[in-house]
């Protein structure tokens, strides 16, 4: 038994399970005070639109018909829609490969920030949805949002470690990583994941990966994780850790090409965060992918 098997979970029967939580490092808890202070426009208006909550980015074609003149008072409210609009998009492409999910099951969110991804698993499939996050004023909006929702009992947020959870093993239908596995070690997660999906269950990432065609992580690369405090995988480790895992690839999307389209209006907008060019010169120097990895856990 691994160590963080041994230090997730003792299981002594179903519903008695002692849960010895993962330690957390010095890093996680500078990663919890980073969403605990998050309060960007670009994020809170977004989902101002609809009361979904993302911290992930869009893909697809911009609907230029739908911003109309850029000279109109309202061009910039039909802006900040369109990108939300495309960062939904994403999340409804991540609830695609799902596969066949039904309302008596549960569902994992690992990472799950503000919950929007959450409400929309359930919104789809009437199902559980649990979601982990190291920040506590994101567990506390996103149940603040399943209580204003009516969802309350079948969406929850808590704060917790992705890499040890108190889920039962074996249970989890599907579970994810939308924009969140680069900030672990990826045996960990996904040994964790292993444990908590069903046999033949799924998992899905939807991450930025840098690229080993280009060599090692570009400067690009590195200006993102300075940015978030991250730590981007190359898109070799993903697919070495989860066949070390028993999660075998079902599906590898490169979304790079979808997500550029949201990149280049949100560059223009007045919600900038000043990270825009390092994603664009990266997605388009090859050193830096948008990457979806469907697997299923055998
Ligand atoms: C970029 S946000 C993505 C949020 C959400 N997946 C979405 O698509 O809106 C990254 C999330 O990962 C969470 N996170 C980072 N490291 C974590 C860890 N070790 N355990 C649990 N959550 C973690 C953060 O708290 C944050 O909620
Ligand atoms: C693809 C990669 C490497 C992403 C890193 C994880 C991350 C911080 C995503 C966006 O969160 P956000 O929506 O809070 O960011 P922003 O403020 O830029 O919209
Ligand atoms: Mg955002």
């Amino acid at each position: 038994m691994t160590s963080t098997e041994l230090s997730t979970h003792i299981a002594t029967s179903a519903g008695s399970s002692l849960f010895i939580p993962a330690p957390t490092t010095p890093y996680q808890g500078d990663i919890a005070r980073y969403w605990d202070r998050e309060a960007r426009p670009v994020n809170l208006r977004l989902g101002d639109v609809d009361g979904l909550y993302h911290h992930h980015y869009g893909i697809g074609d911009v609907d230029h018909t739908a911003l109309g003149d850029a000279n109109d008072s309202t061009y910039e409210k039909k802006l900040i829609a369109e990108l939300h609009r495309l960062e939904s998009a994403q999340a409804e492409l991540l609830l695609d490969h799902l596969g066949p999910i039904e309302r008596d099951d549960t569902l994992v969110d690992a990472g799950c920030g503000r919950g929007g991804s959450m409400v929309m698993a359930h919104q789809r499939f009437g199902c559980r949805v649990e979601g982990v996050t190291l920040s506590a004023k994101q567990a506390d909006f996103a149940n603040q949002r399943a209580r204003e929702l009516g969802i309350e009992d079948h969406i929850h947020a808590r704060v917790c470690n992705m890499l040890g959870t108190p889920f039962e093993s074996g249970r989890a239908a599907a579970s994810w990583n939308n924009e969140s596995s680069m900030y672990v070690d990826l045996h960990d997660l996904f040994a964790e994941h292993s444990r908590i999906l069903a046999v033949g269950g799924r998992y899905v990432t939807i991450t930025g990966c840098w690229n080993p065609r280009y060599g090692q992580p570009s400067k690009y690369v590195s200006q993102i994780n300075a940015h978030f405090e991250c730590n981007i995988h190359s898109r070799r480790e993903y697919l070495r850790s989860m066949a070390d895992n028993r999660l075998v690839p079902q599906a590898v999307i490169d979304l790079t090409p979808a997500t550029l389209p949201y990149w280049e209006l949100r560059a223009t907008s007045s919600l900038v965060t000043g990270i825009e060019e390092a994603f664009i010169n990266s997605y388009k120097d090859g050193s830096f992918q948008y990457l979806l990895i469907a697997a299923d856990r055998i």
